[in-house]
């Protein structure tokens, strides 16, 4: 039943809301799974209260593209969340709050130098190397246990760092335990990004920092620079003393130098890279592993299109998965059923507006629940199914033209990596699928015990890591 407040006030329909708390307990089991619940009770565009602020969520393709007009016609803002704002947003992507001249310059560096055709083609070798790596190491380890997100994230981590760095970061044998460095400070900051900050949900605290959120957010960033400081005083030095004289240029540092970059500048945009572009690929990856191991047809669709396409070499380089529809198609297939980022970014609207012919009062935050779209039965037959099969041959796609799937977002604020996520998930996927056998642990013969329940967070993912048997093909 609506609350009365919405009705008066012509808001979009949502459930009543408790004093203070607004609905912020019912977010506790998972936001998306708890807006999806209110999208099915109350309509593709609802309200809903948390703390002292008012979300408005789209959850279909129609709300969505009415939210996405709306930022066209007043004024709005990303939100950014308390523990983000740290000085630094004027050298920010991800937390730009508005698309200013430096958002613009810093979007187009990293199309043109990292994410176009060009740049993704003169990366394909340190893509195809660590892969490589990672598929030696999984020889090793044969018929041994294996945890294939840990895997996955390092092998992300260091394809990233020898495109910006030319260096890997991470050890891949995650056995080895580290205290210090990248890896721990990239799962810090995706943790504090995850939890609950009572900053965000109430103005009081404005200012404050009650859990020390924001104190641990920089402390994790301070962690990932000083991994890298070293290597940018080297590189600066080298610059220095070449004088003009023009080095090649190697790698992404040097572009960033090239531009005049200052270290705050390169660490906030490399640590948002990192941060964006790691465990959003690694966690795509997981999930769709875990889909074909539940999934034998489309294991084995897919392994009879890489044998009819690049036939038995397990050496597969990033040229030949480029034509695989098969493989794409159960790429989209997880996407649908687990994009990284369930909810898009919210951005506040900064006027009173119209949508769908509701009011939303100035400064409520507007969101479009990507997830409940992907699982919406008006929008996908037998949507809880993993069923690659509904891509095959179909003209949708993530590039922000569907508005019913979005996994990369849609608009101005899209994500600039997806054509540099996608190579990277099509390559490893294909790999992993081509060289090896999977068995779950415990001689698990009922794959349809997998569990695959997944947490929310700033990137959603399995609720349990992957464990998995490789097993060699060759
Ligand atoms: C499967 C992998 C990925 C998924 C699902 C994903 C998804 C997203 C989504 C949903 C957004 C927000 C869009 C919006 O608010 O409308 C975003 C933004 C962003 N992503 Fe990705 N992403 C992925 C990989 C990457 C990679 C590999 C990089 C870079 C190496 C990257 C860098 C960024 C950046 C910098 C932004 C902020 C853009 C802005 O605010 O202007 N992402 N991503």
């Amino acid at each position: 039943k609506a609350g009365t407040s919405q009705k008066r006030q012509n808001l979009p329909p949502g459930p009543y809301s408790l004093p203070i708390l607004g609905n912020l307990p019912y977010m506790l089991k998972g936001p998306h799974i708890y807006l999806t619940q209110l999208a099915r009770s109350y309509g593709p565009l609802c309200s809903v209260k948390l703390g002292t602020h008012l979300f408005v969520i789209g959850s279909s393709p129609m709300a969505a593209t009415e939210i996405m007009r709306s930022f066209d016609r007043v004024p709005s803002s990303r939100w950014v969340p308390k523990a983000g704002q740290d000085g630094l947003q004027e050298y920010s992507l991800i937390w730009a709050t508005q698309c200013t001249e430096h958002w613009k310059a810093l979007r187009s560096l990293c199309r043109n130098e990292l994410f176009s055709a060009k740049g993704l083609e003169l990366q394909a070798y340190i893509r195809e190397k660590n892969v490589d790596e990672m598929v030696r190491l999984l020889k090793f380890k044969q018929g041994k246990v294996v945890n294939i997100r840990e895997l996955v994230f390092a092998s992300t981590v260091n394809i990233l760092g020898n495109i910006c760095f030319s260096k890997g970061f991470i050890g891949l044998d995650c056995d080895k335990k580290e205290s210090r460095g990248l890896k721990r400070a990239l799962y810090r900051l995706m943790k504090l990004g995850t939890t609950p900050n009572i900053a965000d949900f109430y103005p009081i605290f404005e200012g404050l920092d009650p859990q020390r959120l924001k104190k641990k957010t920089l402390d994790a960033m301070n962690e990932s620079f000083s991994v890298w400081e070293h290597i940018i005083k080297d590189r600066r030095d080298a610059r220095e003393a070449d004088k003009g004289v023009g080095l090649d240029e190697q790698d992404f540092l040097d572009t960033m130098l090239r531009c005049g970059f200052s270290d705050l500048q390169i660490n906030q945009l490399t640590v948002e890279l990192f941060s964006g572009g790691t465990h959003s690929t690694a966690s795509t990856i997981e999930w769709a592993l875990a889909e074909l191991i539940k999934n034998k047809e489309a294991m084995l669709t897919i392994r009879e299109e890489l044998m009819k396409e690049i036939g038995s070499t397990m050496c597969i380089k990033e040229s030949q998965v480029s034509q695989l529809p098969y493989l794409h198609a159960c790429v989209k297939e997880t996407l649908r059923l687990h994009p990284p980022a369930p909810l898009l970014h919210p951005q506040a609207i900064l006027e009173e507006c119209e949508i769908m012919n509701y009011t939303v009062p100035k400064n409520s935050q507007l969101i479009i629940n990507v997830w409940a779209m992907g699982r919406d039965p008006n929008l996908w037959e037998d949507p809880l199914s993993f069923k690659p099969e509904r891509f095959y041959g179909s003209k949708v796609d993530f590039k922000g033209q569907d508005f019913k799937f979005l996994p990369f977002g849609v608009g101005r604020r899209m994500c600039p990596g997806y054509p540099y996520a996608i190579k990277q998930i099509h390559l490893m996927l294909a790999s992993l699928v081509q060289n090896f056998d999977w068995c779950l642990p415990n001689n698990m013969e009922d794959l349809s015990k997998l569990d695959m329940s997944e947490n929310f967070g700033i990137i959603s993912q399995r609720k349990k890591p992957l464990m998995v048997i490789p097993k060699c093909r060759c």
